[in-house]
């Protein structure tokens, strides 16, 4: 491969159905080595740029590249080097994880028999790979689709949604395993409707909304671009807490619709306010990340319509469990 050559470049992509554009227009540059994100709400038309990708269905115009080659001109030789799954991975029930791999390290030949070890250890699955796939866990059949794709030693992993409907245990084991197999210099190419999924295993991320592009740049960016974080706060002295406020410029505290106060801040900025409070006899008894700041741009980015008041509560927790 030519230095430089991106791993995934799409330019002017538009996919169709009927009336609907479910892609519109949208350029995407993935570079070798990192972990990207196409995040956006359900519709957003990530599954569809994925399904162009793996050509199972043709843009209506614009091309796109893998590893410098389209499907129109290089046709299934495009996917060389290429691997992953789009929705759920399939596997047969009644048999052992490992009989599955076998199965298909037959259909893909070349080497790919002598990965099925390696693979399973990287999915963390070598302990139950005898075990019959029905009845593994969601999560770990989701991790047999990751070993799936690798015996095919693939430059590039595409993966939609997959902590979709997953447990809290297997959230973080899947973004972990996403974690190390970057560390080994996977490209990662993820969809996810997730920012915090996102924020933790991408470097770049193209943000999606009704088929179009409404971000793309770098998550430090991005970090950067988010606004204060909102609290919910409440106090044994609310109007105390109010007027002390005005000392603080780098605050923001107003009653909050549903009871009590709203604080919004940065972070040293909040704990000089609250440090203060303390100080003249205002007691915090409770206060709670309402919004995270990336969690809030991913609504301004998708949902403009809605104000920040319609956003929904993410989080409360009593003092000294948030921030
Ligand atoms: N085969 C199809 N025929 C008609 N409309 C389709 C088809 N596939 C997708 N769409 C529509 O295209 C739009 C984008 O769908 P897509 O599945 O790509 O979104 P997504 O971002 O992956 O969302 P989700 O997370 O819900 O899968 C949606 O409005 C969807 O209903």
């Amino acid at each position: 491969m030519a230095a430089g050559v991106p791993a995934v470049e799409a330019t002017g992509l538009v996919k169709r159905f009927g009336g609907l554009t479910a892609v519109d227009h949208v350029d995407l540059r993935v570079d070798v080595g990192e972990v990207y994100g196409i995040l956006g709400p359900n519709g957003a038309g990530k599954t569809t740029f994925l399904r162009m990708l793996f050509g199972l269905i043709r843009p209506d115009a614009g091309v796109l590249r893998l590893f410098g080659r389209s499907w129109a001109q290089a046709g299934p030789a495009t996917l060389d080097g290429v691997a992953g799954f789009i929705e759920s991975p399939r596997f047969y029930p009644y048999l052992s994880g490992r009989r599955n791999l076998e199965l298909l390290a037959g259909l893909d030949g070349g080497d790919a028999d002598s990965r099925i070890d390696r693979v399973l250890d990287l999915v963390d699955l070598a302990d139950r790979a005898g075990d019959k796939v029905g009845g593994y866990s969601f999560g770990m059949r989701q991790r047999l689709g990751v070993a799936a794709s690798l015996l095919r030693d693939p430059r590039l992993l595409v993966l939609d949604e997959p902590a979709n409907g997953l447990d809290p245990a297997g959230i973080r084991d899947m973004r972990a395993l996403v974690k190390r197999l970057a560390a080994g210099g996977l490209t990662v190419l993820l969809s996810s409707h997730n920012m915090n999924e996102v924020e933790e295993i991408c470097d770049n991320v193209t943000i999606m909304r009704t088929g179009r592009v409404v971000y793309h740049g770098s998550i430090g960016q991005l970090r950067a671009q988010a606004p204060d974080p909102s609290h919910r706060l409440a106090t044994s002295d609310d109007d105390r807490a109010l007027e002390l406020a005005a000392d603080h410029p780098g605050v923001a505290v107003s009653t909050h619709p549903d009871g009590g106060l709203a604080l919004t801040a940065q972070p040293a900025a909040a704990d000089a306010y609250i440090i203060a409070l303390g100080r003249d006899g205002v007691a915090v008894r409770t206060l709670g990340l309402e919004i995270a700041p990336l969690e809030s741009l991913f609504f301004m980015f998708t949902e403009p319509d809605r104000t920040a008041a319609d956003l929904p509560t993410q989080q409360h927790a009593r003092l000294g469990a948030t921030r």
